[in-house]
């Protein structure tokens, strides 16, 4: 099943303790978003992994597989350990079907303590389906988050939601869905990020673009898959480090690897490296992690 090890989450505990730490106003959306760490920890290594097979897994399959199933699953994978899971988006039917279905699978998937169910949310639209399903059916609240997502460039941006990156920054959910969170801390916001590889060359090395696209990835602690470092990664900046990790096994391709960035992986190389810097990163390429720990993109 598929799930991403992400360094670094935006998001409130839902009915846990208070949050430990709680940081900086995100400013990559209007200065309205803030980030939040879910899990206290008292190192700076840490991994959390975030199962993301029933709704990033799902999405992708041909045929859309019934509430049911996507419930038992979701049971399964809490009660096999999982503790962040991506359990649903409330985005149009119309583009992604699959999804349809997110509701019902909310209200009827059983609510392991500890464990944090997040949904995707595009739009006015889908916030409001969340919220209208969050005072219907009180028993969805606890331990569910929002998950706003946006993306690093305009292709992908309107290519997933039909706006570009400035547009998607100025929408009003994204604050309504953040006043929810002040308000009640129950509901939460997080984000994801679209891909390094989507940008384009002269996105990459456009200062607006990068800082636009890079501050986003970081400030809503992007979590796109991919696979290596793209070219002139390591050239970005210091966000490039080297995290202490176990070395992973990948179950398909059998082969190992160790791709933790700061910044996106993903698959857009295919070169071997020759900066040692990133040899570490330049795997095999497996699934990998992303970003950082709030550190602004130069
Ligand atoms: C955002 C929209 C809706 C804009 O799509 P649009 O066509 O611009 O929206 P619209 O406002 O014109 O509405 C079109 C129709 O959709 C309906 N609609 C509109 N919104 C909703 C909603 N929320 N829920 C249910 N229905 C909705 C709306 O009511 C209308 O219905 P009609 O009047 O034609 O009957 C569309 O682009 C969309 O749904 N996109 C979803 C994209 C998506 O889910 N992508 C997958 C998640 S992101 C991802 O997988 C990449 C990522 C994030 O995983 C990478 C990573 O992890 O790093």
């Amino acid at each position: 099943m598929a799930s991403r090890a992400v360094s670094s989450r935006l998001l409130l505990p839902a009915r846990r303790a208070a949050p430990t730490r709680s940081s900086r106003i995100l400013s990559a959306l209007g200065s309205r978003v803030q980030r939040t760490y879910a899990t206290e920890t008292s190192s700076s290594n840490f991994v959390n992994i975030v199962e993301v097979g029933p709704r990033d897994g799902l999405q992708n399959e041909k045929s859309v597989i019934p509430p049911e199933t996507k419930i038992e699953l979701i049971n399964r994978l809490g009660r096999a350990g999982m503790k962040i899971i991506e359990a649903g988006s409330f985005v149009s039917p119309k583009w992604v079907p699959q999804m349809a279905g997110t509701a019902e699978v909310a209200t009827k998937i059983e609510k392991l303590p500890g464990v944090t169910y997040q949904y995707l949310v595009p739009n006015e639209k889908g916030l409001s389906t969340f919220l209208n399903l969050l005072s219907q059916e009180p028993d969805v609240r606890p331990g569910s988050e929002i998950a706003i997502f946006t993306a690093a460039t305009d292709a992908f941006s309107k290519a997933n939601t039909n706006v570009t990156v400035a547009e998607a920054r100025g929408r009003k959910f994204v604050a309504r869905a953040d006043q929810e969170r002040k308000e009640d801390e129950m509901v939460d916001i997080g984000g994801l990020s679209s891909r390094y590889s989507d940008m384009t060359e002269a996105e990459r090395d456009g200062d607006e673009k990068w800082n636009t696209g890079a501050g986003i990835m970081e400030r809503l602690g992007g979590r796109a898959v991919g696979r290596r470092v793209p070219p002139g990664v390591s050239q970005r900046g210091p966000t490039l480090e080297r995290p202490e990790v176990e070395t992973a096994e990948d179950e398909n391709e059998g082969e190992s690897a160790r791709c933790i960035s700061d910044v996106d992986c993903s698959s857009s190389s295919s070169q071997p490296a020759s900066d040692p810097e990133r040899q570490w990163s330049e795997g095999p390429g497996i699934f990998v992690g992303v970003c950082g720990r709030g550190r602004d993109v130069p």
